[in-house]
């Protein structure tokens, strides 16, 4: 922790939260406007509750919808303990080491990971389905099927599988009186039992199966050692985490609550009852509308508890955006000057000090001359003095977002991309290594089960994984899967003992290459029969038998079309090895070392992702800029943020919530380009800065706003006897410019054919 930082004095309203006293089956709803502090007190908030102790640090629990706003919280206890311990009377001041036992043992989860650890101790590996497994599954469904369909959604892949997964939510009753899946209805219902029988869940099936779980715990027969993620033993051994959840805890905080959608309302509602619950939110922000209506679940947690045991409570201050840039976003809130000016009279009320610099809005129609604006106005930042990690550039879709990191990358400017989940897991290469493992393992334990029990009555959990892997390898098309599936049903035997038992010359003749699919069950069937998957525990030894594997079998995804695909999963193979040592370091004694890496996986990658982050703040380098979706930087601030909506003439307005909480995610400087909101401001035509002037000044006042560079550079707390001349800046900005020739009217493809390393050799 840094010792010069000045001690946080929390305002009257923050301070009404924060001691607000526990009491058990009470709500507490805090309402707050974004930079209002919300997440600064629910820290302070739960340091308080632990050391007036009215509460021990293992019975709060902490829940969230991202993982992003965990890891805020996670990186933030800590120091919210410290700061608060500097404060302290000798004699009531804790160790660092004392510090840390106490964040440990407070349980902040996503609610989905929660739901996850419940799922997984019950029923051990799951698969939560990813885009794969939506493709295997698609190949299992009739021709008419794809016919009607895919003239609707013009062959789209990604079109086809949404309409799936449509399909199944409606099917398993969410929205049953609208479906008309005619004769479909047979094949859907094989689709749910595969789903079912290969323990494969929605999001939102995982966290109904979660809920079922905390209606009827079971007591694991633990005479073994529990174990947590992480390895560590449980000190009440003899508990599970389902029973924990339900009977340790007793207060509950929920960040975000304007992000609930009905199909959490279960689970939250079971774990919430008669503990305390603390809500904090703000309905402006809720950007999650597609998933479900917020106002049912805050109607019903609202009423969770007796009326007169909630409670609301408001903070209106707001510390991080400018005066300006709160002001511009209100106008996009029909609302929120009703929130403002109403508690502008009040005594109590902080904000910023104006900053005298306006919000600049852009209207770019070239997208060659939007990603070059966007290049030309970091580059104007940096030379002011801000660093690249100062800057996040926000989008409404994660295509405008790829389009602006491959712009950066020709320019060699650093950066990196916020993402809801790491990117080696969304890979689709990744995600068949996982399935081929999962395959393996399943299929290796279904046969020993079935070795030591003959009359083997269970359902084969292996077959999706089967399918999904088969149905990716080339040449292998939905009518010999289906044959296949069904042929393996009639005999009452699991998908992969038809393939790999029956021999090919008494399989249905409508079942194409053959040779294909013996070559698949040649090259696994070593791995599953000599069940040397149990015992391996070489995270590199496991890494280089799949993916020789992977490499035999003609898988189109491995065919890289240009070196950027190949290193990008080179880098995502890279890290998914990380993780496996990190599993293999974690590994409880009694676990298999597969099964416990793919049962862990997913946690493994956040505490790694959250073990870098600490190790990663060098105060002294340029760091790398932010880039994210609007959706992604939810709850987040940055000092310089750039929202870009991509080409003018062919975007989608973004909606309002959401370029609300993108326009609040800037401490100090806000650039828009082409938003096209009527509320906003006048839009600048602009072509980059410095291009037509005679004088700099004119064109580009914020290179030589001194001033406003001073007011910036104090917001951040960073000295500001240093900071660059006006004439050094505008000089190493004119050198850039000149030397790279930034919107000169060259063409793009010039630029991308050079790799120019800008900020190495100039900055
Ligand atoms: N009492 C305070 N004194 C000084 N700074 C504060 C205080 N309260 C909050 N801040 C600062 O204000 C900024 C915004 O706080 P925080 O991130 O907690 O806001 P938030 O309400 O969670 O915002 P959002 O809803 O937009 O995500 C942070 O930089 C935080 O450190």
């Amino acid at each position: 922790m840094n010792n010069n930082k000045k001690k946080t004095t929390l305002t009257p309203s923050q301070t009404r939260v924060v001691e607000y006293p526990y009491r058990p089956a009470t709500t507490l709803k805090v309402i707050a406007g974004p930079g209002s502090g919300k997440t600064l007190t629910l820290l302070h908030k739960v340091r308080h509750l632990i050391l007036s102790g009215q509460v021990r640090p293992d019975e709060i629990l902490i829940l969230s919808l991202t993982n992003k706003a965990v890891d805020t919280i996670t990186c933030n206890l800590l120091s919210t303990f410290e700061e608060g311990n500097l404060y302290e009377s000798i004699d009531n001041q804790l160790k660092l080491d004392e510090l840390k036992e106490i964040v440990e043992q407070i349980g902040i989860y996503t609610i989905h990971g929660l739901a996850n650890r419940v799922v997984i101790e019950n029923e051990g590996i799951v698969t939560i389905i990813e885009e794969n497994g939506w493709r295997g599954l698609l190949k299992l469904l009739p021709s008419d099927f794809w016919q009607r369909n895919r003239r609707s959604l013009n062959n789209n892949i990604n079109g086809l599988t949404r309409q799936l997964q449509k399909i199944l939510q409606e099917y398993k009753g969410r929205n049953d009186q609208k479906l008309d899946i005619g004769k479909n209805g047979q094949v859907i219902e094989k689709l749910v039992q595969i789903m079912n029988s290969g323990k494969v869940f929605t999001n939102d099936d995982l966290i109904l199966k979660a809920t079922q779980h905390l209606e009827s715990p079971i007591t694991l027969e633990l005479d073994k050692t529990t174990m947590n993620v992480e390895g560590k033993e449980d000190e009440e051994g003899d508990a599970s985490f389902t029973e924990k959840l339900l009977s340790k805890y007793k207060v509950v905080l929920i960040d975000e609550y304007q992000d609930l959608y009905p199909s959490l309302l279960p689970i939250i509602e079971k774990i919430s009852k008669g503990k305390q619950l603390l809500m904090f939110g703000d309905t402006n922000q809720s950007i999650y509308g597609f998933l479900g209506d917020n106002e049912i679940v805050m109607k019903s947690l609202d009423n969770l508890h007796e009326k007169e045991k909630s409670e609301t409570l408001h903070l209106y201050d707001n510390f991080r955006c400018t005066p300006e840039i709160i002001s511009s976003a209100n106008k996009i809130i029909s609302n929120a000057n009703h929130l403002h000016n109403t508690h502008s009279t009040a005594k109590d009320l902080i904000l910023k000090p104006l900053s005298n610099y306006e919000p600049q809005v852009h209207e770019i129609d070239d997208p060659i001359d939007e990603l070059e604006t966007i290049v030309d106005q970091i580059i104007q930042h940096v030379c002011s003095g801000a660093k690249f990690s100062d800057i996040a550039i926000l989008s409404r879709t994660n295509n405008h977002i790829q389009s602006i990191a491959d712009h950066l990358t020709s320019y060699g400017i650093p950066f990196e991309k916020l993402t809801i989940q790491p990117d080696w897991i969304n890979d689709i290469r990744i995600q068949f290594i996982l399935d081929l493992m999962k395959m393996i393992m399943l299929s290796s334990r279904e046969r020993l089960e079935s070795i030591n029990d003959g009359q083997h009555t269970h359902k084969w959990q292996s077959d999706f994984n089967v399918i999904v892997t088969l149905s990716s390898i080339k040449g292998i098309g939905n009518q010999s899967l289906q044959t296949l599936y069904s042929d393996c049903n009639r005999e009452g035997i699991s998908l992969w003992k038809y393939i790999s038992e029956i021999p090919k010359s008494k399989w249905n003749p409508k079942i194409s290459n053959k040779k294909k699919i013996e070559q698949y069950t040649t090259l696994l069937k070593p791995w599953i029969e000599s069940e040397k998957i149990w015992q391996m525990d070489n995270p590199g030894e496991i890494l280089k038998i799949i993916i020789d594997i992977v490499y035999q079998l003609d898988y189109d995804p491995l065919k890289f079309k240009t070196n950027q695909e190949m290193k990008k999963f080179r880098n995502n193979l890279e890290e998914m090895f990380k993780i496996m040592k990190l599993s293999k370091f974690n590994q409880p004694q009694d676990q298999c070392f597969v099964e416990w890496f793919l049962e862990t996986c997913f946690e493994q990658s956040i505490i790694f992702h959250r073990a870098k982050l600490e190790t990663e703040t060098n105060p002294e380098s340029l760091g790398s800029i932010k880039l994210s979706t609007i959706h992604s930087s939810k709850g987040l601030e940055f000092p310089i943020v750039i929202l870009s909506n991509g080409p003018f003439g062919l975007s989608y307005p973004i909606d309002d919530k959401s370029l609300y909480v993108g326009m609040t995610r800037a401490r100090t400087l806000l650039n828009i380009i082409n938003t096209k909101h009527p509320n906003l401001s006048k839009p600048i035509k602009s072509k980059v800065a410095l291009l037509s002037s005679s004088s700099p000044l004119e064109t580009s006042p914020l290179l030589a706003n001194k001033q406003f560079w001073e007011y910036y550079n104090n917001d951040l707390r960073r000295d500001i006897s240093n900071l660059p001349s006006f004439d050094t800046n505008m000089a190493r900005y004119k050198m850039l410019q000149t030397k790279f020739g930034i919107n000169n009217g060259r063409s793009f493809s010039t630029l991308c054919s050079k790799t120019i390393s800008l900020t190495k050799r100039f900055l």
